[in-house]
This record gives structure tokens, sequence and C-alpha cells, in this order.
């Protein structure tokens, strides 16, 4: 028997194969079937320009063997199977493909797209097999042949026999070893798991055989192991079905089965998209946040198949950040694949299918937002800081996108509202969308900064997550309304003015001496024009708020940022006197003062006094 010899690239090229190309042994089960299912492919393909053949579905099959005893396993099909010549072509040459050449021989029929195309999937059998033999016996031909090899060293073709036609591929296993349990792959409830996670959707019949008990013959209670042949693929992917034919519980359950989530599916959406890109694919957007969601370890990602067959769990690429609560797939084939199957080259049509998915998503919401309020407040509770992030990130890239998905809490509506919502009921002397901030509504609603706006008849909306401000101030303004902190130093109000030329000299001093008094610690101290009731309050100069002071100084690497703070006294109210007749009469008292209303600002802020036992000795001393 003549031995022949690799070519020496291909040599190493099938040791860099084994060793390297794929990172999951467990995948050459999926490249031999979806061989298997190229081999029936091609029948069909051939039946429809050859007459006397007809290609009728029920008859071909895939079947999965294995046997323990031998440590084999064997991957059948009944497909158009090789003449010598072709098992010496493809499989004697690496990188030769014998299903791209049909390919380009025949065109595509719908759907029926080989999979095959680099001419290196084979070869992944020697991740686990110290030995491949396959028998096959081509269509046509009366004649059956045996490839049979070790690996790197060569090969043998041989005549054998096989009375049907089609294709044995037969792996001896491997030992186990320290880091690799071989065993696995002769095990029948990892293999069903294997072909269920990448070959669910191979259009034929995976096959095999299963141990299950039944009840004994004649007996009414005595139960005994019976081998059954059972198709472990489902075979028609839910996304290839008709719209029409499918009920949302079909989805609910596909959601399920997938392990998109343990909850429900707030809304999906089916696609089926021809054109430059042809794609189908189910989006789901999950009910509840899954428990990493806002974490590092949380991954964002689609799972992408080509040609009902799955080549990533979770492509990251497919989904933009703002949207990465999104679950679901992809089905393309008109993906360049790189040789692995395992990542893409960056590819012009992921990136389309990208871009086309995000506007999906992003009409989807809005649709939510229009007609199903409720239900996308419930999903706005989950995954809207997610969306506020996505306008603060990437300098604001994505606002224009997504600015129409935001909601505030209205200090009016007491509900959330839209920007649009917003402004289309902005009064016409109103410049400014005004918000405020703090860790709460119930907060925010007493904060003294609020008064004045307020009793303008101004909305003002409710920023109570951490990111608010910052998305906020990435956006700038929006519809050209631009946003105004309440707390901010011009608000666009004319106050009336109360003050004289010569009482506001006057104040001045008595400002001038608090702001001394309290230097380091504010920047300013003047009369405020946003007060009402309350005597004191805090403010902010420049462009770092002290919503932003809290939120920053509260990160892991504490930036020690500062806001400009401004100490804003109501000179309308009672204690503004007391404060004038201090300034007078007694310097000791004014600073006590002084220090007590800062120190309550602070409090009302949300912020820690700095001393709070001098805060209390002084609150006695005004008591004694
Ligand atoms: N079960 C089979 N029945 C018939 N032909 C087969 C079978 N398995 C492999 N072949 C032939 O061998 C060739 C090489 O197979 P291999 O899996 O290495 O590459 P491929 O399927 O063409 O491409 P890819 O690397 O993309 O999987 C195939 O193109 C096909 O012509």
């Amino acid at each position: 028997m003549e031995k022949k010899q690799f070519q020496a690239e291909s040599k190493r090229l099938l040791e860099m194969m084994i060793s390297s190309i794929y990172s999951q042994k467990e995948i050459f089960l999926r490249e031999l079937i979806s061989n298997a299912s190229d081999a029936i492919d091609k029948i069909y393909y051939k039946a429809l320009t050859d007459p006397k053949l007809v290609f009728n579905k029920e008859d071909y099959y895939i079947k999965v063997i294995a046997d323990k005893e031998n440590r084999t396993l064997t991957i059948r099909d009944t497909g158009i199977g090789m003449t010598e010549d072709e098992l010496e072509n493809n499989l004697g040459t690496i990188a030769k493909s014998g299903s791209l050449a049909f390919k380009k021989e025949h065109k595509s029929q719908d759907g029926h797209e080989l999979i095959g195309q680099f001419g290196v999937g084979f070869y992944s059998a020697f991740m686990v097999a110290d030995k491949v033999t396959v028998i096959s016996r081509a269509l046509g031909s009366d004649h059956a042949f045996k490839w049979e090899s070790t690996g790197t060293d060569g090969y043998t073709i041989t005549p054998c026999e096989k009375t049907e036609v089609g294709t044995d591929i037969i792996l001896k296993i491997k030992e186990n070893t320290e880091e690799e349990n071989y065993d696995a792959f002769l095990e029948t409830y990892r293999l069903q798991e294997i072909i269920k996670k990448y070959s669910d959707f191979i259009r034929y019949p995976i096959k095999m055989d299963v141990t299950v008990k039944k009840l004994k013959e004649g007996s009414e209670n005595e139960l005994v192991d019976v081998q059954e042949e059972q198709t472990i693929n489902s075979m028609v992917p839910i996304w290839r079905k008709n719209k029409n034919e499918l009920t949302p519980k079909d989805y609910e359950q596909f959601y399920k089965e997938k392990h998109y989530g343990f909850d429900k599916p707030i809304k999906y959406v089916h696609l089926n998209v021809e054109g430059t890109v042809t794609y189908q694919a189910i989006l789901f957007i999950p009910e509840t946040i899954p428990f990493n969601y806002y974490t590092k370890e949380y991954e964002k990602g689609l799972e992408l198949y080509s040609n009902g067959v799955l080549i990533m769990n979770k492509c990251a690429d497919l989904l933009p950040d703002h949207f990465s609560f999104v679950k679901g797939m992809v089905d393309s084939d008109s993906l360049s694949l790189n040789i692995s199957r395992e990542m893409l080259q960056h590819d012009r049509q992921l990136k389309l299918i990208a871009k086309n998915i995000a506007r999906k998503i992003k009409s989807q919401l809005q649709s939510m937002l229009k007609d199903e309020r409720e239900k996308y407040e419930q999903f706005y509770k989950s995954f809207g800081r997610q969306l506020k992030y996505g306008v603060y990130s990437d300098f604001g890239a994505n606002k224009e996108t997504l600015q129409d998905l935001l909601l505030f809490y209205s200090s009016k509506e007491k509900k959330l509202v839209t920007l649009d919502e917003y402004v289309s009921r902005m009064p016409e002397d109103q410049k400014y969308i005004y918000y405020a901030t703090g860790e709460s509504i119930e907060r925010i609603e007493k904060l003294p900064q609020t008064e004045i706006v307020a009793d303008k008849g101004y909305e003002i909306l409710y920023f109570t997550d951490d990111i608010d401000e910052f998305a906020i101030k990435m956006m700038m303004s929006y519809k050209d309304k631009p946003f105004k902190n309440v707390s901010s130093g011009d608000l666009g109000i004319e106050a009336e003015e109360q003050e004289t030329d010569q009482e506001k000299q006057e104040n001045q001093e008595l400002f001038d001496y608090m702001k001394n008094q309290l230097s380091g610690k504010v920047t300013n101290v003047k009369a405020s024009k946003r007060l009402k009731n309350h005597p004191v309050c805090l403010s902010s100069e420049g462009e770092i708020t002290i919503e932003m002071e809290k939120i920053l100084n509260a990160q892991p690497n504490n930036p020690n940022v500062k806001a400009n703070k401004v100490l804003e006294i109501n000179i309308h109210h009672e204690v503004f006197q007391t404060l004038k007749h201090a300034f007078e009469k007694d310097k000791d008292k004014l600073n006590l003062y002084t220090n007590l209303l800062y120190n309550q600002a602070l409090l009302i802020e949300g912020l820690p006094i700095e001393d709070p036992v001098q805060f209390t000795n002084d609150i006695c001393k005004i008591m004694v």
C-alpha cells in the first residue's frame, strides 16, 4: 500500500490547525456535522438539474454514534459521498474546499447555502482524535473507499465495502489527559449538548441512539433501559419561520430555551431583512435587569449564526453600548467569516447589520414610548440609566439618537416626561429647560433653590440619577433650549429690583465680611434672587455643580473636585435683619450666625458638615 505524504507546508498548517485555530475542542463536531449537511445539500442541488435524481428530504439524515468500548465516535451522513479522487483532493489537501468549488458551480437556492468554504474544518477532528477514518461511497458509484490518517504523518486510501451512498467519519477519541477530558466526547448527554448548541438549526435530522427508561413488556412498574433513536436538533430555526405562524408564546419559549434571561421579554422584534445585507434577527428587550448588568462582568452581544450554524455566542460588535441590554440573535449568509469561523474580520456586512439593528431597536423603543407608555416606563426604570450613559459617553456622539428616549420626573406633572413634552409646554418667555438635582424626588421637592423657578410657574425636571447632569451637560440644549440648573448663577428670570444702590452698598460690606469669615469654603456670599421663604442656600459658579462634586468625589479614584460654592442669603427673610444687626453691634455673633447658615446650607444640599461637633456647639450657644 502506497503511503502518500502531505506537502511540507500542509504538514505545518495541519499542526497549526490542530493546536491553535479553534479555541474550543468541542467545535470539531460542529465542523463535521456542517460537512455532512453540505454533503446532503449537494444531492439536493444535483437533483435540481438531474431529472433522474429525486430528492426526498425524509430519506436524508446525519447520525452521531458513540461507542465507548472502542472509543470511537462516528458521524454518518447519507450525503453525496466522495470518490477516490475526491478523498485525495479534498481531504489530502488542506485548505482545499470541495464545497467552495461546488458552490461556484451551483447557484444558491432558497436557503440551501453550503457552509464549507475554507477547506480546513475537517481537520479539527484531530483535536480530539488520534486517528480519523473516512469511509465514503459517492453518489452514482459502486465502489467505496477508506481514507485513514493519524494526523501529520500522512494518509492512506484503500478500497472498502459500503452498501449505502454517503460518508462515515470515524474518530478514534484520544485518551484523557490532565488538561482535557476526552471521554466527554463519547458521552451521549455531552454530545447532545454540543449538537444543540452549534447545530440545532441544521436542516436535516441529526440522530442519536439514546438510552431511555421504558416499562418492561408485561410489567406494570418495572422499568428497563431501551435504546431509542432520537432526533436531537430542532431543524427549522424559529427565525426562518413565517412571522404570521408564530405566537408571542413561541418567542417567549425561544427566549427561555436560549437562556437569554430568566424573566419574560418586555418586547421582541423579528426581522427579516433583504437588500444590501440579508439577515434574519430576533431581538428581545428584557423585562428586568440582569443581576450583573451595571458591572464590568456583564457581556453585551447577540448570538451570531451563519447559515443556521452558531458562529459566536456574544457578538459584541452587533450592539452599541447604549443598547447593551438587548438579547437575541442574528443569522446571515452574507458574512465573510475567518478561517476558525469564530471571529469575523472587520466585516463591512457586519457593520451594516449592526447599524440596521441599532436603528430597529431605537424605533421599537420609540413606538413603545408612544403607544405603550406604562411598559416603556417599566423598561426605563431598568435601563434608562444605560440610555443616559449612552448620551454622555463617546463625547456625546449618540446624543441625537437617544435624546428622545429619555424621561425625567417633572415638578408639575408629578410623573416622568420626555424632553419634547417639556419643551412643548414651555411658556413663551421661558428661556431654559430647568432642572434640579438631588438624591430623591422628595429631597428635591424641598430644595429652596427651586422656589423662584417654581413660583414663576416653570416646570422643573428632577435629576436623581448620578449620570443625569453629566448627560445633560453633554447635550447642552434640546430643541435650541439650553438646560439650566436651578442652583446656577444666572437663572434667566428677571427679579424685581428691590434693593436701592445704598442698600446694595451696605449689604455688600456685610457679604464681604461673611465671605472673609468663610474663606476657603465659599467663593462668594451674595443676595439671592431665587429664594422666597428660605433664608439661605448654596449655589455654584462655573462648570462644576455641587451635585457633580458629590458624584465625582464618590468615585474610587476620588479626584477631589470642588465646585465653586456661593452662599446665597435671602435679604427679605427676617434672619437677614438679625445678620445686619449683628454686623453693626456684635461681630462675634455674626461669625456664629455665618457659620450656622453655611452649615445649614450644606445640610440642605446633602453635603457633609465639616465639623459636626462645632455645629452642635454653635446651636447650643444660641439656645442658652
Ligand atoms: N461528509 C462529507 N461528505 C462529502 N464530502 C465531504 C465530507 N466532509 C468533507 N467533505 C469534502 O471535503 C472538503 C474539505 O472539508 P473541510 O471541512 O476541511 O472544509 P470545508 O467544509 O470545505 O470548509 P470549512 O473549512 O469552511 O469547513 C469539503 O469541501 C468537501 O468537499
